[in-house]
């Protein structure tokens, strides 16, 4: 089920959520600098697996690999480390602490990773100026708009180079106009760097940036591993059953 050369990847995944079934022997996998989109309707699955899939979760059963380490056997502690050095999260809202600046919030990862301050202060200032915040570096989140609040979070999920972002309905918190933007900031950096993104979302417009996509309905995976843009399950396409990574088609958007 897995390709050999998955970064991450997760075999017969079943998670509940106070005995009630979220993930039902959901398989996925996604290649260094990949941009995969989960999609599917509310509900149906997409948190759960970010978080199993990033060891925020330990499924119930079922395998998560990443770079060759058992995430679902690996001691809570070993895991939040690997968590904060290779990973970075995106949530449908900012989630800033309040009392930083917006570059102190995106140098946050790489402080806490024992970076030096110059060294952390011109890494978030290189990705704020990416994502169009620049300007903002030295406010605090309380006087940003949300949008710009979102854009300092997608920095500090970028800011410390890590080899997968989870993003989680990035787009959430803004305007129709501001969502392409974000989602093309985020994944052409992403690809750029050869930084993985797991993406989820339940509109159309996450599965176009994105390089393939998986679709769960009711915490089943129901696609064939279409490439992004193919419509499946919930958006109009067959249900066939679950199904492994396979059927992978690289089409980068240029952005
Ligand atoms: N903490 C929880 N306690 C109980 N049930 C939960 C919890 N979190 C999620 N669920 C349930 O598990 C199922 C999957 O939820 P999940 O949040 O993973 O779906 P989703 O696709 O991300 O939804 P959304 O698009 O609304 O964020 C849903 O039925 C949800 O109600």
């Amino acid at each position: 089920m897995d390709a050999p050369e998955d970064l991450l990847w997760a075999r017969g995944l079943h998670y509940e959520h106070e005995g009630s079934p979220a993930l039902l022997d959901v398989s996925v996998g996604v290649r260094e600098g990949e941009v995969l989109a989960v999609t599917g309707a509310r509900g149906c699955g997409k948190s759960t697996l970010l978080d199993c899939l990033s060891g925020r979760l330990v499924p119930g059963r079922g395998e998560v690999w990443f770079d060759g380490v058992p995430l679902h056997t690996l001691p809570a502690p070993a895991r939040e480390r690997l968590r904060r050095r290779r990973f970075g999260w995106v949530g449908d809202e900012p989630r800033l602490l309040p009392e930083l600046t917006a570059w102190e919030n995106a140098a946050l990862p790489l402080l806490l990773a024992g970076r030096g301050r110059r060294a952390a202060r011109r890494a978030a200032y290189e990705w704020l100026d990416r994502l169009d915040v620049g300007g903002c570096a030295r406010s605090l989140p309380g006087a940003l708009p949300q949008s710009q609040r979102q854009r300092v979070a997608v920095a500090r999920a970028l800011a410390h180079s890590p080899a997968v972002v989870f993003a989680d309905e990035p787009t959430a918190p803004l305007h129709r106009a501001d969502r392409a933007q974000v989602l093309r900031a985020l994944t052409a950096a992403a690809r750029t760097h050869r930084i993985a993104v797991v993406l989820a979302g339940h509109d159309e417009q996450t599965a176009r940036v994105a390089d393939r996509r998986i679709t769960l309905v009711d915490g089943r995976r129901t696609d064939a591993g279409e490439p992004a843009g193919e419509p499946a399950g919930v958006f109009g396409g067959t249900a066939s059953g679950t199904a492994g990574p396979e059927g992978r088609t690289a089409c980068s958007l240029s952005v």
